[in-house]
């Protein structure tokens, strides 16, 4: 039997992955919000990939920096400061573990209920220990994100031929609307070096269960995601701008057409990543099911019915690389 030494930090076995090298891919689709042609533009990016990158987004560029600044003071606060503001149960502060099953990451992150009510909540635990200028930094940015990816909805909603424009952004603008807000911190890791050829997992690959997930990170290459080929590729870091992920609800909702991309994160030996994201969920009880106007004549929906609830409930028991979507799947000629 090979034994492998592994530095002390790294003890945790499923952390450390063999993954192909990446190249920096080229191909991520850019859209411009103030093109008139953006809407044909981001359902291509859609169907083709699940993700692309929006610049002229609206968000003014000091919500980022501050709230990237007053995270990295978070996220450096001593180890038992930080833990008073956890654990994550799903919402709180967490460090190696991600979700309930057992999953690990190289990563410390804040998960928040994204309801503008419950952020500014009196004893919230993540910002009753800390400054108020962090609390109004998640608030600033959550609501700014917000907006513009009820802008990006409405663009999706039109380019589909939907009637009613907000048909899609009126589910995060629902006052009962499930969206969360995660703040992640990758810290370098030294010890990586010393394992050449091995990669030490961030995040590991899954898909996002919610309708879209809107995220902003420093300059840090570690983002990868899945092309149709099962291709890894890493995502160009830019942190002026946003990548836009379809989640599992948005696939359904197009019934296959809108692709829910897997992705990944890798940390790294020296730099260390710090990202943002806005996962826009539907109300609880919203029924999960293809949009009438995406469907052509006699198409069959290839889901199950089933409420957004109900597979919340499901992608919590599940692993974070399972195919959540799977369960939920209509099996034809069986
Ligand atoms: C392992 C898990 C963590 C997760 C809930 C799950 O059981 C499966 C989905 C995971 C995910 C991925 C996207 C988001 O980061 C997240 C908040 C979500 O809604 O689904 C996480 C969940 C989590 O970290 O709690
Ligand atoms: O931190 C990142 O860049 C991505 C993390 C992610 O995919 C997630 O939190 O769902
Ligand atoms: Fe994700």
């Amino acid at each position: 039997m090979v034994v492998l030494s592994q530095p002390a930090a790294l003890n945790h076995f499923s952390l450390i992955k063999s993954c192909k090298p990446t190249s920096l891919f080229s191909g991520i689709p850019v859209v411009d919000l103030s093109d008139p042609d953006a809407k044909s533009q981001i359902i291509k990016a859609c169907k083709e990939y699940g993700l692309f990158k929006v610049v002229n987004h609206g968000v003014p560029l000091e919500f980022m920096t501050t709230l990237e600044a007053q995270a990295l003071k978070f996220f450096n606060l001593p180890e038992s400061e930080k833990d008073r503001a956890g654990p994550a149960d799903p919402f709180g502060y967490g460090s190696k573990r991600i979700g309930p099953n057992g999953d690990v990451g190289w990563i410390e992150y804040i998960l928040l209920n994204a309801n503008p009510e419950i952020i500014s909540h009196k004893s919230h635990s993540i910002f009753k220990n800390n400054p108020e200028i962090f609390r109004s930094a998640v608030e600033d940015y959550i609501s700014a994100v917000k907006k513009m990816t009820c802008e990006v909805l409405e663009m999706v909603a039109d380019a589909l031929g939907i009637d009613q424009r907000n048909a899609l952004s009126k589910l995060l603008r629902d006052e009962k609307s499930d969206s969360c807000f995660r703040l992640n911190y990758y810290p370098p890791c030294p010890e990586l070096q010393a394992l050449s050829g091995r990669n030490l997992i961030g995040f590991g690959e899954h898909t996002d269960p919610q309708i879209i997930s809107v995220l902003r990170s420093n300059n840090t290459a570690s983002l990868q995601i899945s092309l149709k080929d099962g291709t890894w590729v890493s995502v160009p870091p830019d942190q002026t701008s946003f990548f836009i992920n379809v989640g599992d609800c948005l696939q359904v909702m197009t019934n296959g057409r809108f692709k829910s991309v897997k992705h990944r994160v890798l940390a790294d030996t020296v730099s260390s990543r710090i990202s943002m994201i806005y996962f826009g969920g539907p109300p609880l009880n919203e029924k999960i099911t293809p949009l009438a106007s995406v469907m052509a004549e006699g198409e069959e929906s290839l889901y199950k019915e089933f409420t957004w609830s109900e597979y919340k409930k499901s992608a919590y028991k599940s692993r974070l690389a399972d195919y959540r979507l799977g369960l939920f799947e209509k099996s034809f000629g069986q």
